[in-house]
């Protein structure tokens, strides 16, 4: 497949009049051929107007027809085969078997959602049927599904240029939904997000598809990005990215006439808490596990373990000679972008800087452009408490260890922290106490809790929750990982005394789809209401 240089704008592909920029490897520094012309108003127009044409018969299309759909997407993007990992590794500076697996997940995803919504749980049925004779009042009969919101704008990632991009997760559960997207492609990656951009458009075609159902554009966020944004046809936005860029869009959603849900995945320390018997009985191998976790990809992951907490002591120092001894021999890899290399290295400066802050260990000095060197640090729980410049996230394999004197310090750490991702925490038997101590409060912090493993490596399946309190995310209440990602995609309908004949099949009589529905406060894969 030939990489043009072209946005995509349902069944058309063009050239943006716009000003014209290229993607850079950045182990190189290179400029990659070709160049993309930026998209402008028009472009955003005719996309959002293609969306809105598609959504009313788009959002009814079969359960059948919609998971086929997302099945085709997936084989196309495999079909691709060999240039979408050799241009994704030259854009993005990851090796070949991380992007290699991050394109299984891509596809394992598609195909999740269309096993979801073939399943059809999502639609929530539920039926109160009519009680004509019930006293002092009669009921009427009532009937409630979700429907698709509408139009979707979702910003491709830097760091997942496949499994949270053009056809990530939030691409891939929206269509689910029933919604048609429109991507805002990361300008770091355009000729991998032009490759899956013709993968998503010849399945919206093969498949008979309205047009509007996909689009892709290219060019500045702040412009582009936020016209899309603002645009009234579109109706939510899916986002992974800086903490900056990720408000700025909420601002926008939340100033238009219409105000519209967006779901911002931002910013994340991901606290590791090291509890006293684990400690003492693996602080040598809890070191090594650790700077595996915290350097994987360079450490760009949103799940990166930016802090440890432990209560001070021998055990503690063990945890910390190993893990220096192992960041120490740590090889430097290519960041993803010359912009996140610079706020890496500043943003290392600044901590190494900061005088309650010592510096424990660097990995190997770097020997190409872009590249990242790891840092370990540690701190005290006092300054910790005192100074929020040390709660920011250094995105890269830089970590903060804090020593803690007592649980008290330990528990007020973690009472200080903003919203996280995850919480992660290694206990043996004898820590159960502390855990069930600190789990309200983690409970509290953070979208995903867990027992003796690494935070990075996010599980694609119906029990993730990749979310949480902001700045993780711009709304808690959901997940951008995993099948509960359709939910921020639908918004509740209910029938009341509607004629059967002019029901949707999801709430007919009969159950023509057998889907679970709860009848008259009782779930049932079928049942009930003639079903
Ligand atoms: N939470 C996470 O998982 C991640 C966090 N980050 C953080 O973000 C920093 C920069 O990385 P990057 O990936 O470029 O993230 P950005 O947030 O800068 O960019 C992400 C996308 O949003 C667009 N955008 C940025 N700002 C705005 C805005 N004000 N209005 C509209 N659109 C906007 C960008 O457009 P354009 O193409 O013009 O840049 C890009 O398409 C990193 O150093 C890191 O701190 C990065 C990746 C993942
Ligand atoms: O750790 C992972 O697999 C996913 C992390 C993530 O969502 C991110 O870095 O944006």
């Amino acid at each position: 497949m030939t990489i043009r240089g072209e946005m995509l704008i349902g069944a058309t592909a063009l050239r943006g009049a716009e000003t014209e920029f290229h993607a850079i490897d950045p182990a190189t520094g290179a400029a990659l051929e070709p160049g993309f012309g930026g998209g402008g108003a028009a472009e955003v127009e005719r996309a959002c107007a293609l969306a809105w044409e598609a959504f009313d018969l788009y959002r009814e299309t079969g359960l059948e027809a919609r998971a086929v759909f997302l099945e085709t997407i997936a084989a196309n993007i495999l079909a691709i085969g060999d240039e979408l990992i050799v241009r994704a590794m030259a854009e993005s500076g990851l090796p070949r078997p991380r992007l290699e697996g991050e394109r299984g997940r891509t596809v394992g995803q598609l195909r999740l959602f269309a096993r979801t919504v073939r399943e059809g749980s999502w639609l929530e049925a539920r039926i109160d049927p009519a009680q004509p004779t019930r006293a002092p009042l009669p009921r009427a009969d009532l009937r409630q599904r979700h429907i698709a919101l509408g139009p979707v704008a979702v910003f491709g990632a830097s760091n997942f240029p496949l499994a949270f991009s053009v056809a990530g997760g939030d691409t891939a559960s929206a269509l689910a939904a029933g919604c048609p997207v429109v991507v805002k492609a990361h300008s770091a990656h355009p000729g991998t997000s032009e490759l899956i951009g013709r993968a998503v458009q010849a399945a919206v075609a093969s498949c008979g598809l309205p047009e509007g159902v996909f689009s892709l554009l290219f060019g500045s966020g702040s412009r582009i990005g936020a016209a899309l944004v603002a645009d009234p046809r579109v109706k939510a936005v899916g986002f992974t990215g800086s903490r900056r860029g990720g408000v700025s869009l909420t601002q926008v959603a939340a100033a238009r006439a219409e105000p519209i849900p967006v779901y911002a995945e931002m910013s994340s320390i991901n606290p590791v808490i090291l509890l006293s018997a684990a400690l003492a009985a693996r602080a040598e191998a809890l070191g090594a596990g650790f700077v595996g976790s915290l350097t994987m990809g360079a450490g760009q992951f949103c799940t990166n373990p930016g802090l440890v907490l432990a209560l001070d002591g021998p055990d503690l120092e063990r945890f910390l000679t190993a893990a220096a001894e192992t960041l120490g021999g740590a090889a430097p890899s290519t960041m993803l972008t010359p912009g996140i290399h610079a706020a890496y290295v500043e943003g290392v400066a600044r901590i190494a800087a900061n005088p309650a802050v010592e510096v424990l260990a660097r990995g190997q000095q770097t020997v190409g452009p872009h590249q990242c060197r790891p840092g370990l640090f540690t701190s005290s729980a006092e300054a910790f408490l005192s100074d929020p410049a040390l709660h920011e996230e250094i995105f890269g394999a830089a970590s903060l260890v804090i020593r803690c004197p007592d649980v008290a310090a330990l528990r007020a750490v973690l009472e200080r922290l903003e919203g996280q991702l995850t919480a992660t925490l290694h206990m043996d038997a004898a820590d159960a106490d502390a855990v069930r101590a600190l789990l309200p409060v983690l409970e509290r912090k953070a979208g995903r809790i867990l027992a003796n493993g690494w935070p990075t490596g996010v599980e694609v399946c119906d029990a993730m929750v990749h979310g949480g309190p902001f700045p993780a995310t711009s709304d808690s209440r959901t997940t951008s990982v995993g099948t509960l990602a359709i939910r921020r995609f639908l918004r509740p309908v209910c029938y009341q005394d509607i004629p059967d004949s002019l029901l949707p099949e999801a709430l007919r009589d009969g159950n023509p789809l057998g889907l679970w529905r709860r009848v008259d406060g009782v779930l049932a894969a079928a049942g009930g209401v003639g079903g």
